[in-house]
């Protein structure tokens, strides 16, 4: 990847700290996106390294991993599939909850969006813990779906979400890393 786009991209994320509690430093998408040039750049980005593999479905959660997760699956050319916060879906759901940097909450999927042997790509825009994708990852393997890749905008490594997901044989693609916390 061009380390250019890669610099632009990362110039582009606000940070806020002490938000949304004291000691947290908020990584800012919104400000990414606001960008013609840096939104536009990072799904350029994550499509040409995912176009030449093979997947079925893209799976973002809400409500940060829907404004990367959509538009990668419409340039990939794949349905897209949204996991939610509780109450949000009005078909049969699978359901986990897991423990954010800054809190607890819980995920749904339709039971329906994913059939058995789907190539899952998951999308999310920043990985901290791994917390919210490792129970997206659970509840689309709970589906017979098969979760290899999984891509980020941002990653803050000390957090451990990277190793937690590589325990879970998926390989982790992130654009921009924000070391500390
Ligand atoms: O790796 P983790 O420790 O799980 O943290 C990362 C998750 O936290 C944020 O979502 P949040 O739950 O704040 O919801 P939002 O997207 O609705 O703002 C972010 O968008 C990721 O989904
Ligand atoms: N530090 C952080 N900044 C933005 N989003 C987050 N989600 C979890 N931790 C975060």
């Amino acid at each position: 990847m061009n380390r250019n786009t890669l610099d632009f991209i990362q110039s582009c994320i606000a940070t806020i700290p002490d938000y949304p509690k004291p000691g947290i430093i908020f990584r800012d998408v919104t400000s990414l996106v606001e960008h013609p040039q840096g939104f536009h750049q990072t799904i350029e980005l994550l499509k040409e390294h995912y176009q030449s593999m093979s997947f079925d479905k893209v799976v973002g959660t809400e409500a940060r991993g829907f404004i990367f997760g959509a538009p990668l699956a419409y340039a990939l050319q794949l349905g897209f599939i949204p996991v939610r916060k509780p109450g949000k879906l009005p078909r049969s759901v699978l359901e986990q909850s897991y423990q954010l940097e800054y809190g607890e909450d819980c995920l749904q999927m339709h039971c329906d969006a994913i059939k058995p042997g789907d190539k899952v790509l998951v999308v999310d825009d920043l990985l901290a813990t791994g917390g919210t994708v490792e129970a997206t990852i659970k509840m689309i393997r709970e589906a017979g779906g098969i979760v290899e890749h999984a891509a980020f905008v941002i990653s803050l490594p000390d957090l451990g979400g990277e190793e937690r997901l590589t325990a879970m044989g998926v390989k982790v693609l992130k654009l921009v890393d924000f070391p500390g916390h």
